[in-house]
C-alpha cells in the first residue's frame, strides 16, 4: 500500500456481474464505519468521459483504448488525485482491469494497453468481481444489456476468463488484488469482505489498531 493519504480501490468485473450495486453497498459500509469516501466511475462524468461512454459502441479497438486512457489521465488529474490528497478512500467503478479485458475483447494486444496506461495511479486494492457465467447471464438478462460488449451470448464466459488473466497482470504490476465470487453472496456480504481487507485510515472514526495486517489475507 502506498504512503499517499487516501486509497484508491477499484471494482471491475464482467458486464452485469454487480459492480455498481456492490460499489453502493461498499460505500455505505465504509461511511458507516467512519471513513471518508468518494465514489466515481469510468468512463468518468467529465465531458471526455461522457463522450467516451456515448461513443464506445461506435469507436473500436486502439482508438477506443486511447479514448479510455485519455479519460483516465484526465480523471486522475481532476478528480481522483485531489480526493486521494484529501485522504479519501476513492472507490472507482471500472478502471485498469476493465481496460485489460474490454479492450482485449476488442482485439487490442495487452502490451499496447500497458504502454498506454504506464503512468496512471495504480490502485491500492483492485477488487475483481466474478461469478458463474450463467449467473452473470441471468443478471444481465434481468437488468438488460447496456452496450455492445454485453450483447454476445458468450461474453460472460469470455470475460470471466480474461479477468483471470488480468488478475495475473495486475499482480505482476504489484497491485494487491481481491477476487470475490459473487455467485451466491449478497452485495452487502461482498462489501463486508472488501471492507475487511481495507483498513480504516488512522484517525478516522472507525479505525482500529492492527487492521493493516489484514491486507495479506483477503
Ligand atoms: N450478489 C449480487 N451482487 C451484485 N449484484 C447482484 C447480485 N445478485 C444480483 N445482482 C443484480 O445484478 C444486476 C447487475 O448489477 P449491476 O448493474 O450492479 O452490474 P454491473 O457489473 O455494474 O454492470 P455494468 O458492467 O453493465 O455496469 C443488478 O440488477 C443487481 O441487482
Ligand atoms: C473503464 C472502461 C470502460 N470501457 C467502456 C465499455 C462500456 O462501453 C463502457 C462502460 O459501461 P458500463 O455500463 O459501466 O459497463 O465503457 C472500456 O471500453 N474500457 C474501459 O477500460
Amino acid at each position: 500500500m502506498t504512503q499517499r493519504p487516501g486509497r484508491l480501490v477499484t471494482l471491475d468485473g464482467p458486464g452485469g456481474v454487480g459492480k455498481s450495486t456492490t460499489l453502493a453497498a461498499l460505500a455505505e459500509r465504509l461511511r458507516d464505519r467512519g471513513d471518508q469516501v468518494h465514489t466515481t466511475i469510468e468512463p468518468s462524468t467529465s465531458a471526455l468521459g461522457q463522450f467516451t461512454r456515448a461513443n464506445a459502441d461506435h469507436i473500436h479497438g486502439r482508438a477506443l483504448a486511447c479514448l479510455v486512457a485519455a479519460d483516465r489521465y484526465d480523471h486522475i488529474r481532476n478528480e481522483i488525485q485531489p480526493h486521494l490528497d484529501a485522504g479519501d478512500i476513492v472507490v472507482c467503478d471500472r478502471y485498469l482491469a476493465s481496460t485489460l479485458v474490454v479492450q482485449r475483447l476488442d482485439g487490442v494486444p495487452e502490451p499496447f494497453l500497458l504502454a498506454l496506461n504506464a503512468d496512471i495511479v495504480l490502485p491500492d486494492l483492485a477488487v475483481l468481481l466474478t461469478a458463474d457465467p450463467r449467473t452473470i447471464t441471468r443478471r444481465l438478462t434481468a437488468r438488460g444489456a447496456h452496450h455492445r460488449f454485453e450483447h454476445h451470448p458468450d461474453a460472460p464466459a469470455r470475460e470471466v476468463e480474461l479477468y483471470e488473466q488480468a488478475e495475473q497482470t495486475l499482480e505482476r504490476l504489484g497491485v494487491p488484488v481481491l477476487t470475490v465470487d459473487t455467485s451466491s453472496v449478497t452485495p452487502s456480504e461482498t462489501a463486508e469482505r472488501i471492507g475487511n481487507v481495507l483498513p480504516s485510515r488512522p484517525g478516522s472514526v472507525g479505525s482500529r489498531d492492527g487492521l493493516d495486517g489484514n491486507m495479506a489475507t483477503p
